[in-house]
């Protein structure tokens, strides 16, 4: 197909100028721009910043980290190896899980039981990154994701780099782990100390999976409230996000 219209070839300036792609993947590339990607390290903020930017554009989110959570837990109710990918796929088969994304927060369902209460854990926090590494659970999730009508936000650790690579804005979030154990402290029964160790373990655990994009805005959440987080981000969307 020639391309006559310039606002697409300008969209597709990476694969034009003589052909656009076929109509099919035209709507995904479309789809993607009206997606915010939000990455970063355990408790970064990630799903709380998402949540008041996706409240502030009446757009639902998407937490991917629930996917891997639930998997996890549901691993470990049934007793498998959390190594074993064949047996935790085929569980997940047979138990189908949904995940249900709203703007004040996202809830996972498996047939009828609500799992989301028991997804944070310290047992499924042990384990969840011996799953996260299956490249055969990361297919599954990425799929359930990317089934997603869009617009939306999306966070995790690899939504900006393969999951949404298209997304029109991304945005990685960091913070020392001391600031984060901190803060993670007043949610939790655990000491500072003991959070923070375990969130450097998990750190080092994620590390493949949760570099930023290329082309991700990586902003240190330690000197800012979590409002001055949201709308650091807010003053930074492009105007295809802001208007979806
Ligand atoms: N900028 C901030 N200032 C103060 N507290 C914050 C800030 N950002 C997040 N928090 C708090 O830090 C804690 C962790 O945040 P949150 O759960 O959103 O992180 P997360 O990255 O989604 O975590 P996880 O990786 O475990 O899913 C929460 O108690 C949240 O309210
Ligand atoms: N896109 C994602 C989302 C999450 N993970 C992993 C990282 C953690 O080990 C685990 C739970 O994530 P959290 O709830 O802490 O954000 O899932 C991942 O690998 N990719």
């Amino acid at each position: 197909m020639r391309c006559r219209c310039p606002a697409l070839k300008d969209l597709f300036a990476a694969s034009c100028p003589e052909v656009l792609p076929p109509a099919s993947v035209r709507t995904l590339y479309t789809a993607q721009l009206m997606i915010v990607t939000i990455d970063g390290v355990a408790a970064s903020g990630k799903s709380s910043v998402s949540g008041g930017v996706a409240r502030a554009l009446g757009v639902p989110y998407v937490s991917s980290g629930l996917l891997y959570r639930a998997a996890t837990l549901l691993g470990l109710e049934a007793g498998l190896d959390l190594h074993d990918a064949p047996a935790l796929l085929a569980h997940l088969q047979t138990h189908p899980l949904r995940l249900e994304p709203l703007a004040e927060g996202n809830r996972v369902w498996q047939d009828g039981r609500e799992l989301t209460d028991e997804l944070h854990s310290t047992r499924v926090d042990r384990g969840v990154s011996v799953v996260a590494v299956l490249p055969e659970v990361r297919a599954w999730v990425d799929a359930q994701l990317r089934a997603l009508p869009s617009p939306f936000v999306a966070e995790g650790r690899d939504m900006g780099t393969n999951v949404f690579p298209r997304a029109g804005a991304k945005f990685y979030l960091t913070a020392s782990p001391h600031i984060r154990a901190q803060r993670r402290a007043q949610e939790r029964p655990e000491d500072v100390p003991a959070i923070e160790a375990a969130l450097i373990r998990r750190d080092e655990l994620d590390r493949v999976q949760s570099a930023p994009a290329l082309d991700a805005v990586v902003i240190d959440t330690g000197p800012l409230t979590l409002d001055g987080v949201i709308q650091t981000i807010l003053a930074q969307l492009p105007e295809q996000v802001t208007s979806a």
